[in-house]
């Protein structure tokens, strides 16, 4: 598997860097309260798992599965929620677990579907930001990597559902989605 990357955007290392910061901005921000953090499925599981761990307030779990992308490594700008919430979010402080924020399709329509059920705060994180990809007007609050408009794989992030398993993030040799 790690004879398909052509180069380290992420190591190890500084994803656990970035977790602890990130944590540590939460946990002061949400100092007292309970939030809810939502993780979409699939991409965000390493890094929900291991954010989680670096904030130190009590937080409930639950996850959406919203589709955007379909095996390629282009948006076709359709979402499709394939799995909703198991718990109300009424009243509540959400915070969006994401692994990447590119054109901001995906979180937009997150955004929209839970401000409609009421909630009380929502916030992103995301553990990557595509910024010159952008088509739709959202930001995360958290961000722990601004990087340039190359596809990456790896921490949960996939090509065709294949490297998700990579504990670090790279990009893939040419050779490979070409
Ligand atoms: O900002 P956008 O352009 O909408 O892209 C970001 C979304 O794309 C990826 O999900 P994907 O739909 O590939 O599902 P997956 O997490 O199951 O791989 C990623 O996990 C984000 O959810
Ligand atoms: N695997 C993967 N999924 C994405 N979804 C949006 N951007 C990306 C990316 O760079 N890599």
């Amino acid at each position: 598997m790690n004879d398909s990357i052509k180069s380290v955007v992420l190591s190890e290392e500084q994803i656990q860097e970035r977790c602890k910061t990130l944590g540590k901005q939460i946990t002061e921000d949400y100092n007292g309260k309970t939030p809810i953090c939502i993780g979409i499925l699939k991409g965000s599981i390493m890094f929900m798992a291991d954010l989680i761990k670096c904030i130190d307030t009590h937080v409930e779990l639950d996850f959406m599965d919203v589709s955007s992308y379909h095996g390629g490594t282009e948006s076709t700008g359709e979402v499709k929620i394939l799995k909703d919430l198991s718990t109300s979010v009424e009243n509540r402080d959400v915070i969006i677990i994401e692994d990447i924020l590119e054109t901001g399709t995906t979180l937009n329509s997150i955004v929209d579907l839970l401000k409609y059920r009421n909630v009380n705060s929502i916030e992103i994180v995301t553990l990557l930001d595509k910024p010159m990809k952008r088509k739709v007007d959202i930001e995360a609050k958290y961000v722990g990597e601004k990087i340039p408009d190359e596809f990456v794989v790896g921490y949960g992030l996939d090509f065709a559902e294949r490297y998700r398993n990579l504990p670090y993030i790279g990009t893939l040799k040419p050779e490979i989605y070409q």
